[in-house]
């Protein structure tokens, strides 16, 4: 679970500092929108799981939350943040 966030995250930085042409996660970091297009999506998602939930739809309720923790890491390093600073709060509560 750990070496899967932290290789989307790696992958996520690397978009990040090349931005090529025909990636989507480059996209946010050069959208005239930026970081509310980030935050658009991340709100729009939590409703569509929201709504799988509320449907009991498993496969709908993993796909959403794949979206939310892609989004989240986007955010996380166009805030300049670590995936660390995640991890490190999750440890401090176990
Ligand atoms: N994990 C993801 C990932 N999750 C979601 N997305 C994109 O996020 C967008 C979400 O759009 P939508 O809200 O329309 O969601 P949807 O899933 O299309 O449809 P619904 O949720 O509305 O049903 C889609 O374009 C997805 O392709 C992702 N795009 C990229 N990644 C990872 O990022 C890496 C780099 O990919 P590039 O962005 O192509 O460089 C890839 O190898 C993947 O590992």
């Amino acid at each position: 679970m750990t070496e899967t966030l932290a290789e989307l995250f790696s992958v996520i930085e690397d978009r990040k500092k090349t931005l090529p042409e025909d990636s989507y996660t480059a996209s946010l970091f050069t959208h005239e929108k930026g970081e509310n297009a980030v935050l658009e999506k991340l709100g729009e998602e939590c409703t569509e799981l929201v709504l799988a939930a509320k449907d009991d739809e498993h496969n709908e309720i993993a796909h959403e939350s794949a979206d939310i923790v892609y989004h989240l890491l986007v955010l996380l390093a166009m805030k300049d943040m670590q995936l660390d600073d995640l991890l490190d709060k999750l440890d401090e509560r176990r």
